[in-house]
């Protein structure tokens, strides 16, 4: 099985088809007949609050949790029958997972350098000069400077411990990027500068992303389409904008006014 860098991606047609997916945890619905399509290059936002089943969704979609029901169709392929060699090759290849915590998607007793290049490694690099400069490259596109790169993870603040766990993740160039609250924890100035960050590597690279997040601000900035969720189901879904200056569901009318009132 190839699932590496080769094949063209037809844009018409969907990078990831979810149907009818349902989680549940034993009585208690985690998510419940989830539905969409993601198109390459398109950037998804899953918004609710707390307890929603955004979490449960993003976990079920990348493979870390099994649903009950459903299917989830990458590239035509069903992931949810994918042995598991299978599915941690996609996951080192064509996919990536941004943790809300850095330290759940870095090797704390790895160096900078070490971190990404393993990633390199991980699909065949063997070269380590390249690898090295690969590395060196990556440190400085999440601006981390390059002195920077033996130094271990806990050496580093937590905005650049994020920035170094997105490097990680981008460096071996994925198709689809699952990102959980990738902005959470941080200070306000922090948030602000990783989102200019992301939103000009997601732009550049042309990624598929989904991005679970409860701050509409961060769905405003990186969103182009928004799935709203409540008790583990979603209750509307449109286009970033239109769901933000014009909510149709009252739950999102709350969401939103909510926050304009802050
Ligand atoms: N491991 C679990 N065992 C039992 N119930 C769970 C478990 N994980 C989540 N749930 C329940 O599933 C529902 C959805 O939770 P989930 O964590 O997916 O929501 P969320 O929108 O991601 O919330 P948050 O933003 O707080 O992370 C909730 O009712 C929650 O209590």
């Amino acid at each position: 099985m190839t699932l590496h860098r080769t094949i063209n991606l037809d844009l018409d047609s969907p990078l990831l088809r979810v149907e009818a997916l349902t989680k549940l945890y034993g009585a208690r619905i985690g998510c419940a007949d989830v539905s969409f399509d993601l198109y390459p290059g398109e950037v998804l936002g899953i918004v609710g609050e707390s307890g929603s089943g955004k979490s449960t969704l993003l976990s079920c979609l990348a493979g870390h949790l099994a649903c009950d029901e459903g299917r989830v169709l990458y590239r035509n392929r069903d992931v949810v029958t994918l042995s598991e060699p299978e599915r941690r090759l996609l996951s080192r290849t064509e996919w990536a997972f941004v943790h809300q915590n850095p330290r759940d998607g870095l090797r704390m007793g790895v160096s900078a350098g070490g971190n990404v290049g393993e990633r390199l490694m991980a699909v065949g690099a063997r070269n380590y000069a390249a690898i090295r400069a690969s590395a060196t490259d990556w440190l400085g596109r999440v601006e981390i400077a390059a002195e920077r790169i033996d130094d271990r993870p806990r050496q580093f603040s937590g905005g650049m411990q994020q920035r170094l766990q997105i490097a990680r993740n981008l460096v071996t160039s994925p198709r689809l990027v699952f990102m959980d609250e990738p902005t959470g924890g941080l200070d306000v100035s922090v948030q602000a500068r990783l989102l200019d960050l992301l939103r000009s590597l997601v732009r550049d690279m042309g990624l598929s992303v989904i991005i679970v997040t409860h701050d509409l601000a961060v769905a405003r900035l990186l969103a182009d389409r928004l799935m709203v969720m409540k008790d583990g189901r979603v209750i509307e879904q449109g286009l970033t904008d239109q769901v933000l200056d014009d909510p149709q569901h009252a739950y999102t009318q709350l969401l939103v006014s909510s926050v304009l009132q802050v």
